[in-house]
């Protein structure tokens, strides 16, 4: 299922939090998000997981307006994994992924063998089966992560939303996340900070500033000393990763600039 946002604007309390944005991921596309803290990202992505209604514009999944869909309906096909996601009650882990089929269930009906297998599939997948008796809130935040993206994998979705996931990720898990979501057949949109594990992981790149689309194109196409120096004020040297041929960034401390970017439109 492709998804498409459309000359999406967010308005709150009369400030432009997100302007005119649009945006194509193609069936089966994993497109990253990326851009500086406060740029529109997490709101942009909101608007796809429908906790937040476009002042303008319109969200696209398979072609139909998301806001004319009913909730339970999209809630099939889009899975988020949310910055601020989790919850405050002590569930075990098996409970919260098992939570990840909850659109599909109605009623009481326990879940089918097929169902429960999905779960430990899940759980293997995201190396939490040995912590599934344990309840959510002791787990270590790299942990509660990636419960919550088997939680997402589990409800089978058509389109994965996911707004940096690789937070609180040691380096193994973090690649092994990002390898997953390029594997996957599903069409994924990803918040990601890394520039370069974007460049591995995405097939394309959107860059937001001051809530508008800077550029968009290929890793190749976008991730260019220019653009990081003009988006994120900071001097970067572009080199090729010699096994995969990646665009990979290098940074140096010393060419911080403290001064920060003018956001673009103002
Ligand atoms: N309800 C709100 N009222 C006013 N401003 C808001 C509201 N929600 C978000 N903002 C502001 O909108 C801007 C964009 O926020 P958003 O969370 O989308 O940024 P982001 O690119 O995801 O940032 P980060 O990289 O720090 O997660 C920020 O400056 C934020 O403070």
């Amino acid at each position: 299922m492709d998804l498409h946002l459309d000359a999406v604007t967010v308005a709150v309390d009369g400030h432009l939090l997100v302007r005119e944005l649009s945006l194509t991921v193609g069936r089966g596309q994993t497109v990253g998000l990326v851009g500086p803290n406060g740029s529109g990202k997490s709101t942009a992505l909101r608007c796809v997981y429908r906790a937040l209604r476009p002042s303008r514009g319109v969200v696209r999944a398979g072609g139909e307006d998301l806001a004319t869909v009913p909730r339970r309906k999209s809630a099939r096909w889009i899975a988020a994994l949310a910055q601020d996601g989790g919850t405050d009650l002590d569930f075990t882990v098996a409970e919260v992924v098992a939570m990840g089929r909850t659109p599909h269930l109605r009623g009481n009906r326990a879940l089918s063998g097929r169902e429960r297998e999905l779960c430990d599939q899940a759980m293997a997948q995201l190396d939490i089966a040995h912590l599934a008796d344990r309840g959510v809130l002791s787990l270590s935040g790299g942990e509660r992560q990636r419960v919550l993206v088997a939680r997402a994998l589990v409800q089978e979705p058509k389109i994965l939303v996911l707004d940096e996931p690789t937070n609180h990720l040691d380096v193994r898990h973090q690649i092994e996340l990002l390898s997953l979501l390029k594997g996957t057949s599903l069409t994924v949109l990803v918040v990601l900070h890394d520039l370069n594990l974007a460049a591995a992981t995405c097939d394309r790149i959107g860059v937001l500033s001051g809530g508008q689309l800077f550029a968009a194109g290929t890793p190749a196409e976008v991730f260019t000393a220019d653009l990081v120096r003009n988006v994120f004020g900071v001097a970067a040297t572009v080199v090729t990763h010699p096994l995969t041929g990646d665009p990979q960034l290098l940074y140096s401390l010393a060419s911080a600039n403290t001064s920060h970017p003018t956001p673009i439109g103002e």
